[in-house]
Formats: structure tokens, sequence, C-alpha cells
């Protein structure tokens, strides 16, 4: 019983923190436009706008590629843009962004801000499955892209999958991050107490983590930000 008590008062704290954090760096610092697709992804769909990145983790990629120095990135998942705005605003003026999406209707609901926001000419959006995109990648060995950044956001159970494409097209001291690596908490629950709509996720999430950490090209950080953030630098 007093674990317990020990035990609701961490996970009670760590919302609590959660706020804190969100009302005392986060929103204050949020770019004008980001805002903007938060609040026209919550009107349009109110039951998906969990899908965007939480602004914290938006600050979090932007401090990241400014260190990196990035300048060509890949992004797999854009939904209305919250991430590739972020993305777009921390790239220098002649950054590029290769964001894929199976949905342009989601991508459109953000485009305007991307507009305003004057980054529109970093983007270049392809509608597809992003496997056959990175098939097309891997397969042109004349003008094989090297990325300095890529963000992965869409499919849980293809990471797999988008790893053995996205090692290769990362360039070496390159980074890969991969959202959602925490899967909304249910990595270290019983199967049986996971609504069956998050099982096939949650194991796909459960053997790819187990396969980046012991992957010998990247050196590997998981960051507990928003839904848990895998990052993986290329070292060879
Ligand atoms: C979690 S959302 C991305 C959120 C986004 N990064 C943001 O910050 O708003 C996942 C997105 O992945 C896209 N998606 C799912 N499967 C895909 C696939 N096989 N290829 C490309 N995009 C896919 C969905 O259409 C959806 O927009």
């Amino acid at each position: 019983m007093a674990n317990m008590n020990i035990l609701s008062k961490g996970l009670l704290k760590s919302e609590a923190l959660k706020k804190y954090i969100l009302n005392t760096s986060a929103y204050p610092r949020e770019h004008e436009q980001l805002k903007g697709i938060r609040d026209a992804t919550a009107q349009k769909y109110p039951n998906l706008c969990v899908m965007g990145v939480p602004v914290d983790e938006g600050l979090f990629i932007s401090m990241l590629l400014k260190l990196m120095n990035a300048k060509r990135t890949m992004e797999i998942g854009v939904f209305t843009g919250y991430s590739l705005l972020a993305t777009a605003l921390a790239l220098p003026d002649d950054g590029k962004i290769t964001a894929i999406d199976t949905s342009r209707e989601f991508f459109e609901v953000g485009l305007p801000f991307i507009k305003k926001a004057g980054m529109e000419h970093k983007i270049n959006f392809i509608e597809s499955d992003a496997m056959e995109v990175l098939n097309e990648m891997s397969s042109n060995e004349k003008q094989k892209p090297e990325f300095d950044f890529v963000f992965v956001d869409a499919d849980k159970t293809s990471y797999m999958k988008y790893h053995e494409h996205i090692k290769k097209l990362v360039k070496i001291g390159g980074v890969v991050a991969y959202d959602n690596t925490l899967w909304l908490g249910f990595l270290t629950q019983e199967e049986a107490d996971v609504p069956e709509s998050a099982r096939a996720s949650r194991k796909a999430m459960l053997d790819f983590n187990m396969n980046l950490a012991s992957d010998p090209c990247m050196e590997v950080s998981q960051v507990s930000i928003g839904d848990g953030v895998t990052l993986c630098r290329r070292i060879s």
C-alpha cells in the first residue's frame, strides 16, 4: 500500500511537471504559425489532434537541428505539419525538407500557416506511401540523397522496415529521430491490458526498440519527451 502511494504520487507529479514545462517554457516560445497549426488541427480534427508533436517536443527538435547545423532533412508522417513547420523554421534559408505522407488533405490544413511563416520554399511534399519513396531513393545509386536529419512519425509497425533504408540514406554523423517509441506507456503493460487497437503497434515498438539497442551502426539515446523520441546518430 505504501509503495502504491509513492507510485501514484510519482505519476501525478509527472503529469504536473509536464504541465509546468508546457506553461513555463514551451507555450510562451511557440511560433505564432505553429500555434495556428495547432488550433486549426484541433478545430478540424478534434479526435486526431493528439497526433501532432507536443509543443515542448517541437522546441526540442528545433534546438537539435540548429545545434547540428542541419540543412537537408526528411520527414515521414507529416499530418497537418506541426513538426514539419518546426523543422522548416529551424533550417537555414537554403535548407530543404523531403516531407512524405499518404494524405495531402492533412498537409493542406497546415499549409496556409507554413506559407504565412514564409517556409513553403523549403518543403518538397510527396503524397505517397513512405516505403515506396524509400525504395526509390535507395535504388538510385547515382543520386542517393544524404540527409543530415530524418524525423519518423508514421505507422509504427513499419519503423523496422524504414530503418533498414534510412540508415543508408542519413549521412555518417547525421541523426534519425523516431517518434512515439514509448507508445503511450503501453510497452510496460501486459498485452491483455492494452486495447486491441494498440497491440500490433505495441509489439512492433517493443521489437523495434530491442533491435535499435543492438544496432552497431547507430549511437542511440531514447529521450522521454512527448511520447518518447529515440535519437540515432549514424556512426558507420
Ligand atoms: C502521428 S501523425 C504525424 C504527426 C506530425 N509529425 C505532426 O507533428 O503533426 C502520422 C502521419 O503518418 C501518416 N502515415 C501513416 N502511414 C504512412 C505511410 N505508410 N506512409 C506515409 N505516411 C504515413 C498519416 O497519414 C499521418 O498523417
